[in-house]
Order: structure tokens, then C-alpha cells, then sequence
């Protein structure tokens, strides 16, 4: 799907955040990176419609994420930094069911969809555990499995590979891999972004760099040096 950024920029009271930035996301495999406060969460939430550009304008597969709010945001699904916060229910089959209920479909069709998306990640076991009780790892997964269910034709993660043992970011990193949807990852686990099609770098709210991964951490330690 294509993301198109036209001119578009974000600030808060006042202040910048993204300075106007005009690019066309179509690759499979994007990465975003850059310092602490660089603006890379601020471009992502510019592609759900979560921030509002203060001028310009993006759309999502043609659709503009203010004036077409509600069916852009159905094209993109969002794992934010915890994903534990973004679970709703206490048990992960209903939660992930949740999102579909939301959306109107028949009983069988949501029960169907939920065992489906369980089994796709490898979570069918957790279907009645308690959202609070899974391991760092299985909560990336479940939160991955309870977005991708309602169809989004992108997926954004923010830092899937935080806070995650080596074994859990082997297990993200290949789920990621394999995803058949676009993926937008922002990270500071860089070599989780050895392979993806493109990679922004963001500095001090302006695109640094837009390039191969290689290319984009080269100059992304040269800023970080200085
Ligand atoms: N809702 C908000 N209200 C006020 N300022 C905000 C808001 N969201 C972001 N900012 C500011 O915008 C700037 C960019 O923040 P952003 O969260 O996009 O950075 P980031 O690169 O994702 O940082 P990190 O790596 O620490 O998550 C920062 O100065 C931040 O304080």
C-alpha cells in the first residue's frame, strides 16, 4: 500500500516536532530510527491519524488521514511501545476477539478468525490465558495477532524487540520476516533492520537519511557521536 507524505508536519503547543516532509512509502520491510526524541514515533502516528499534521497532508492507500479518518485508520494496524496496554480484555482469545465484535461479524465468523490468528503466530495455547500473566515475547505475539485480525494492509510496531530476551527477538524478528502485510518497525535494535527494503533515519525532527539499512546506520553513528 502506499503512504504518502505531502509536505506533511507535526508540532505540539506550538513547538515542531516533524518539519514538513514530502516521501511515498511502498516497500514491504521499512525501518524508522534515529535519537531519542527524534520525531520517529510522531512520523509513525502521523500514518494511523493518532497526530494530526499541522500543515500538509498524509494518505494511506489514497485515503487522507483526516478527512477519511475512520477507513484510514482500518488500513493500518499500531502496536504501541507496551502492548500490554493496548489489550482490552483480560484474556487474550476474547480480547483478540474484541476488535472483530467491534467490527459487527456473526459469532462463528469471529470465533473462526480468532482460532485462525492464534494459530498463525503460534499462541493457540495462550487462547485463555490472562493478557497480564504473558512473558515479554508472547505479548508481541499476541499483540501482533489481535491487530492483524481486523485486516490492516500495514502494520506499524513501535520497538517490538524492547526489553526482550535474545531468543524472543530471534522469535520477533522472524515473525516480522514473514509477514505477508507491510511492515513499518521503529527500533533501536538495528540489526532487527539487517534485511528491510528502506530505512528512514530522523534527526531532531527532520529526515536525516532515507536509504538502505547499511547506509542508514552508518550515518545514523556518525550522528549519534557527535
Ligand atoms: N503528545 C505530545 N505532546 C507534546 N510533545 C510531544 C508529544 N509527542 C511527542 N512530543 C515531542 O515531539 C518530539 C518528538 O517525539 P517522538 O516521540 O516523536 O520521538 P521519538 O524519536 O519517537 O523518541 P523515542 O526514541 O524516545 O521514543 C519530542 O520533543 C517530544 O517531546
Amino acid at each position: 500500500m502506499d503512504i504518502v507524505f505531502s509536505d506533511a508536519s507535526a508540532s505540539f503547543a506550538g513547538q515542531t516536532a516533524l518539519h514538513p516532509l514530502s516521501l511515498r512509502l511502498s516497500e514491504r520491510r521499512i525501518g524508522i530510527i534515529g535519537l531519542n526524541g527524534s520525531g520517529k514515533t510522531t512520523f509513525a502516528r502521523l500514518i494511523n491519524g493518532l497526530v494530526r499534521p499541522a500543515s500538509g497532508r498524509v494518505t494511506v492507500g489514497g485515503l487522507d488521514t483526516v478527512k477519511d479518518e475512520e477507513a484510514a485508520r482500518g488500513r493500518v494496524g499500531f502496536i504501541f511501545q507496551n502492548p500490554q496496554h493496548q489489550m482490552i480484555l483480560p484474556v487474550l482469545a476474547e480480547d483478540i476477539a474484541f476488535g472483530l465484535k467491534s467490527r459487527g461479524l456473526a459469532r462463528d465468523e469471529i470465533s473462526r478468525r480468532t482460532e485462525a490468528v492464534l494459530e498463525r503466530f503460534g499462541i493457540g495455547h495462550l487462547a485463555t490465558r490472562r493478557v497480564h500473566e504473558l512473558s515479554g515475547g508472547e505479548n508481541q505475539l499476541a499483540a501482533i495477532a489481535s491487530v492483524l485480525v481486523t485486516g490492516p494492509d500495514v502494520l506499524i510496531l513501535d520497538e517490538p524487540t524492547n526489553q526482550l530476551d535474545l531468543r524472543n527477538r530471534g522469535l520477533i524478528e522472524r515473525t516480522i520476516a514473514a509477514l505477508p502485510e507491510q511492515a513499518i518497525v521503529i527500533t533501536h535494535d538495528l540489526p532487527l533492520l539487517d534485511r528491510f527494503d528502506r530505512v528512514l533515519l530522523f534527526h531532531l525532527g527532520r529526515l536525516a537519511a532515507d536509504t538502505t539499512p547499511a547506509e542508514a546506520v552508518r550515518i545514523y553513528r556518525e550522528i549519534a557521536a557527535c
